[in-house]
């Protein structure tokens, strides 16, 4: 059966390329789409055997499973240009949150999902959201978990929950990297660190951590406790933290929320549903 792409830019091309990496899909299952179709004709010639057309419409018309990964605002017009070409056996899949499964599932006459990637799928790593509409049967959520599997780890979450769950695992990388830059910065500034050496310091720290914290059965919390002795050096770091930073990501999340409800608002308008209720 052959996958099709709606879109090959930075999370389009993450995805293909993760697909075939591996091992999920071969070049040649794969066809892509892209409004500059340069980019998509990029991916063809890097994978022989992929395919990269000139319209929406033959990926819908040519494929059983379809990943549309445009932005939220260009949702409308790709499903209608798709509707015609789609049958009740084809799946078609979401990337981005404020396009939510009843604006699909009223527009399109197949089944549908929400897979949110993450850019950690780029390495094989990292969670793969996912959030079915009523169509998909189990097999069929099955099936897209195999493939996405290959990708990341797939995580079932509810449709309200997608924006905080995106937070942590879509945006989170963004967020961490944010706080990587700004140590390593601060290395730089407080004791003269070269910045490439503490930006490969804090680079590999991320990653043990991250391991402690799968792998290495501990919470976040118990991580903490374990390496913060009392009246230590690391305590003393924490208690500024923790002053400083008390709110700031409740205020970050509501940062994203309220985005994300401004973006559901013109996603509505744009579909005709109303008000949004998730
Ligand atoms: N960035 C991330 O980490 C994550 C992003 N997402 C979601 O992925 C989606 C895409 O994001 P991202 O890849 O970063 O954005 P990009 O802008 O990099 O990619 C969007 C692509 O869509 C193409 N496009 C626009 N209109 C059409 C159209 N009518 N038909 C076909 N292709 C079209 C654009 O083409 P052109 O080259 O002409 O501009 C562009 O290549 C967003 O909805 C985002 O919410 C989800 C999870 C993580
Ligand atoms: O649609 C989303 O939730 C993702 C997260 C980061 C950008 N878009």
């Amino acid at each position: 059966m052959k996958i099709g792409f709606i879109g090959t830019g930075s999370m389009g091309t993450v995805l293909i390329e993760s697909f075939i990496r591996s091992g999920a899909l071969q070049p040649s299952s794969v066809i892509a789409s892209n409004r500059s179709k340069h980019k998509a004709d990029l991916l063809a010639a890097k994978y022989p055997g992929l395919l990269a057309v000139d319209s929406n419409r033959q990926v819908a018309a040519t494929c059983g499973t379809i990943f549309i990964c445009v932005r939220p605002l260009v949702f409308k017009q790709v499903v209608d240009e798709i509707k015609p070409y789609v049958t009740p056996d084809t799946t078609v899949i979401s990337i981005t949150s404020p396009v939510l499964l009843r604006h699909l599932e009223s527009s399109l006459p197949c089944k549908v999902a929400k897979v949110i990637p993450s850019i950690t799928n780029g390495v094989l790593s990292g969670a793969a959201l996912c959030i079915y509409g009523e169509r998909m049967s189990e097999e069929d959520r099955g099936s897209l978990e195999w493939l996405v599997g290959m990708i990341g780890k797939p995580v079932r979450v509810s449709e309200q929950h997608t924006r905080v769950t995106s937070d942590i695992s879509s945006c989170g990388p963004a967020f961490l990297a944010y706080f990587v830059q700004k140590l390593v910065d601060a290395a730089v500034h407080v004791a003269g660190l070269p910045q490439e050496e503490a930006t490969r310091l804090a680079s590999e720290m991320v990653l043990g951590t991250g391991k402690l914290l799968t792998a290495g059965g501990y919470t976040p919390e118990s991580l903490r406790q374990r390496v913060a002795v009392p009246g230590g050096i690391i305590e003393a770091g924490l208690e500024l933290m923790e002053r400083e930073l008390d709110t700031t990501f409740i205020r970050l999340l509501e940062a994203t929320h309220a985005k994300y409800d401004e973006d559901v608002e013109k996603v509505d308008q744009q579909f005709g549903s109303g008000t949004h209720t998730q």
